[in-house]
This record gives structure tokens, sequence and C-alpha cells, in this order.
């Protein structure tokens, strides 16, 4: 296999250099070469939009179903293979890639749905005899730069949306995850687009990225990653006015009640914190477990911990993959030394070295952790979570909300008084009861508050919001 092109214009073209993509649970397995842009490619890409515009902005709902059933079609058709190339990339287990395949299909099939939906309104003007008409408009060129963790849902579910709503797309996927996105684009380009309507750019942040950012032509910018890059990207295009969209880190709370069922509260923290190697914007890294049930929950969740398989992403009966790359690894170890000189207690953690040479881990679990420590503060991305004890209910509400962040809370009680009291009160985009906090529908709006979420809500009819401009016309027959 030579390597795999970027899609600009309608043509697969060369990077300036060409990079492997090694997966994180076999560092002898190098998946494939990726071409890298630079920022000539990615101008080339913006051109190709500019040319494509006017023509897309006026297709029918008719020609953007067709296209998003059809890649929606195909990966469904295909969610196996792609699901196995996801987590061969990414790491997440077989059963995971082959899940988050099939929800990049049901956005897509959701999205063309949508096209055919767009709304308007009509009014009577406040002036005798004059006619108000309210309609939706494309914004235009849209740049869309994605994380390393979802590596399909996440371009699924701007792309989608983007093209639905008569826009074109500069697409730059994270650097570490370039195999699902060449896939997508791959599809896309077999899907009945007008050139130059879709572009993919891959390569580095610091250079397509920002070629990306500062690129006049391109109306929004859709982003998600870390807060750091993200409050760049903010500052980036409010200089030039661009519209921007942000989903960022988390910080979330689940907080289980004495009243609550134990293998609930444990299925649901393990599922938050772990699963997906607890790369998740919407993992629960904070337990806050009051005093009656907490020793219980400490002795199930350490159970739970023990049997817990971790090993090869695509090996039959693994439940925790590896984490994604070397710096990612080095992130979780490093918060676990910090913890430790905090003075929580930990319980996992451990490097594991297993018979293929990869990024592995024991999961890790802190107690005796309060509220004000670093492990509490700051993300960590990895398949490390910490228990807080509380008093009471009123006492876990305040922790739960006390962080900087606010994309996902989730509550275990048997109390229909308390879980509306949470529901009502917890300061989060994404409230769960009884569930998880990771792990959301592909239809129904995604995102969240504080330092998680800047800009109009993602995914479910809710996208048009940030895809598309208002524009309100008089009219005097
Ligand atoms: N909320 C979430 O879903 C995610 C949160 N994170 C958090 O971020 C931490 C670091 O992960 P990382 O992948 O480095 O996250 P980043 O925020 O750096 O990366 C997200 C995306 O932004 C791109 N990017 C990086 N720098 C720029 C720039 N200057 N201009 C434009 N685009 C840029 C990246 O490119 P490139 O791939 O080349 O770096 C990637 O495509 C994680 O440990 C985690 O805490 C990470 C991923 C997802
Ligand atoms: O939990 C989910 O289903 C989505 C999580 C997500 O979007 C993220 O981690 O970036």
């Amino acid at each position: 296999m030579g390597v795999q092109q970027n899609y600009i214009g309608g043509k697969w073209t060369d990077g300036a250099t060409a990079k492997d993509n090694v997966n994180p649970s076999d560092l002898k397995d190098v998946i494939g070469s990726y071409a890298q842009a630079d920022a000539t490619g990615v101008a080339a890409a913006v051109d190709a939009a500019k040319a494509a515009a006017h023509g897309w902005n006026r297709s029918t709902p008719q020609q953007r179903y067709d296209v998003l059933e059809f890649v929606g079609n195909e990966i469904m058709a295909r969610r196996e293979e792609l699901g196995r190339l996801l987590s061969r990339e990414e790491g997440k287990t077989l059963p995971e890639g082959i899940g988050e395949a099939t929800r990049a299909a049901q956005i897509f099939k959701f999205f063309a749905g949508e096209a055919l939906r767009i709304q308007g309104e009509k009014l009577a003007s406040v002036r005798p005899g004059v006619e108000v008409e309210i309609t939706r408009e494309p914004v235009g060129i849209v740049g869309i730069i994605t994380p390393w963790n979802f590596p399909i849902a996440i371009p699924a579910w701007k792309i989608a949306p983007a093209l639905a709503y008569g826009n074109c797309v500069v697409f730059k996927p994270a650097d570490l995850v370039p195999g699902c996105a060449w896939a997508l684009a791959e599809i896309l380009s077999r899907a009945g687009l007008p050139e130059g309507v879709f572009n993919l750019v891959m390569g580095r942040g610091s250079v397509v990225g920002e070629a990306i950012l500062n690129a006049d032509a391109l109306g929004a910018i859709s982003f998600t990653g870390s807060v750091e890059t993200g409050k760049h990207v903010a500052a980036t295009c409010a200089g030039r006015l661009a519209k921007v969209q942000l989903e960022m880190g988390g910080k979330n709370p689940f907080v289980v009640l004495d009243d609550a069922d134990l293998n609930v509260a444990v299925n649901c923290a393990v599922n938050s914190a772990f699963f997906s190697t607890g790369q998740r914007c919407t993992a629960s890294s904070r337990l806050i477990v009051t005093e009656g049930i907490h020793d219980k929950f400490v002795k199930a969740m350490s159970d739970r911990i023990g049997t817990l398989k971790v090993d090869d992403a695509l090996a039959e009966g693994t439940e925790i993959g590896p984490v994604v790359d070397e710096n990612q690894l080095k992130q979780d170890m490093d918060y676990l030394e910090i913890g430790r000189k905090e003075g929580a207690k930990l319980i996992g953690g451990d490097r594991l070295t297993l018979s293929k040479d990869g990024y592995y881990m024991k999961p890790a679990l802190f107690t005796e952790t309060t509220n004000d420590m670093r492990i509490n503060r700051e993300e960590i991305f990895g398949p490390v979570a910490s228990v807080i004890r509380v008093k009471d209910y009123d006492e876990a509400l305040a922790v739960a909300n006390d962080t900087s962040f606010g994309l996902s809370s989730g509550i275990a009680t048997t109390s229909l008084k308390l879980a509306s009291d949470f529901k009502r009160n917890a300061e989060a985009g994404m409230v769960m009861v009884n569930l998880p906090t990771a792990g959301v529908d592909y239809h129904v709006p995604f995102g969240g508050r504080k330092g998680s979420s800047y800009g109009p809500r993602e995914q479910g009819r809710y996208a048009a919001e940030f895809y598309t401009t208002v524009k309100t016309a008089y009219i005097q027959p």
C-alpha cells in the first residue's frame, strides 16, 4: 500500500511529506502511511471549496439526502471492517470500534433526513401588507478539526450536518488517527458530491490546523479537543469574526447515593471511568459517594478493577484497550504520581507489559481524595478516577458542581425526588440518572457548559444553529 493521499478539489493529492500510522496495541504494526499537508495544501482545499460553494449552497434537499444516505449506508455495510480499523489505530476495543462505526452511519442517515426538513418561518409584519420570511442559509465553508478519541463519530457529527445544511468542508483529522478519516473521505469521494465540496487535509495541528484557523474564506470552525487548543481556536476565530463551536474537556461527576442499587452504581462507574480506556470527554473521573455506601462501593469497584481484562484492542474478550500513545500514557502516569503526592490512596494504575509491545496500563482508582486535589480538578483523559467521600446529597451536588467544567453529570439513586433535583441543579449540558455519564444518543443535542463547550450545540436538529445563518426577508407583494 502506498501513501494514502489528501482529497482536495475532487482529486487525490500528495502531501508535503508522509507519516506512518502505528497501532497502540502493537507498536510493530504499521497500519499505513498517510500524507501530511502543509499550508499550500490547505490553501488549495480552501480555493476548491470557494469554487464549489455557490453550487452546493443551492443544491436541492434531495441531492444532499442522496449523498448523506449513500455515505450512511456504506459505513453501515462496512461497520465491522471500519470498526476494526478504528480499534487498530485508536485502541478502543473491537466492539467499541464497531459501535462507533455504526453510530457514524446512523449520524449520516439522520442528517440525510434533516436535509429534507430544513425549516423557515413566515410571519405577518407589523406594517400593513408586508410579509416577513425567516430562512436558514448555509454559513458557506466550514473548517472541521477533530480529536483522536472518536476517529469516525466526531468527524461524522460535524461533516454530516455541514453538508446537510449546504456548506462546503475543509476537514483536518487528528494526526494520530488518519486511517478512519481517509476511509470516510474515500466513501465521500464516491457519494456524488461536486468536486471541492468536501476536502480532506491530513497533517499537524500546528501547520494544517493553524492554516485552517487563519483562512479568511472559512466562515465557521468546528473543533473538538483540549481546552488549551480550544481557547486558541476561539481567540483566532474572534480575531477575524468567524463563527466558532468548541467541544473540550470534562471532569464529569458521578454521584452515588446511599439508596443507590450498588450493581447499577458500579456498572455505571466502571463503564464511564474506564471503558474506551477513559479517553472520553464524557468519562466520569470524579465518583462522589455518600458515607453510607462508600465502603461497599469502593470494595466493589476494587474487585471489578481486579477482573477487568486489559489487552490488545482487537483480541476477543478485551475490556480495556491501550492508551492512545506515549504522550497520553506519560500524562496518565504523571497524574498517578501527582495523586500519590497529594495523599490519595491508589488502587491499580500499574504500567502493564503484555506479549505485544503497546501502551497498556491497569485502570486506576484513587480513594480518600478531596475535590481540591489537582487529580480532581484537571482533565487526565485516561483510565483514572477518584472517589470523593461526602456526607449527604446536598454536599454531593455542591461538589459535583464545583468544577471549571460542565459537560456530563450522573447520579445513581432510587429516589425520584433526588434524581429530579439533580436533573434540575446539575451545572452540566447533559445529565444521566442511573446511566453512565459517557455514551450518548446520536439524534439529540450534545454539549456542555462552563469550560467544556463554547458556541452552539452539536448533533440532533440543534446542529442547524451552527451550520446555518438566519436571513429575514421583508416582502411587499
Ligand atoms: N474533549 C475531547 O474529546 C478531547 C480532549 N483531549 C484533551 O486534550 C489533551 C491533548 O490531546 P491532543 O490530541 O493534543 O489535543 P488537541 O486539542 O491538541 O488536538 C485536537 C485537534 O486540534 C488540532 N490542533 C492542535 N493544535 C492546533 C492548532 N494550533 N491549531 C489548530 N488545530 C490544532 C490537533 O491536531 P494534531 O492531531 O496534529 O495534534 C487535533 O486535530 C488530552 O490529553 C485530553 O486531555 C484530547 C482529545 C479529545
Ligand atoms: O460519550 C460519548 O458518547 C461521546 C464522547 C465524546 O464525544 C468525546 O469523548 O469526545
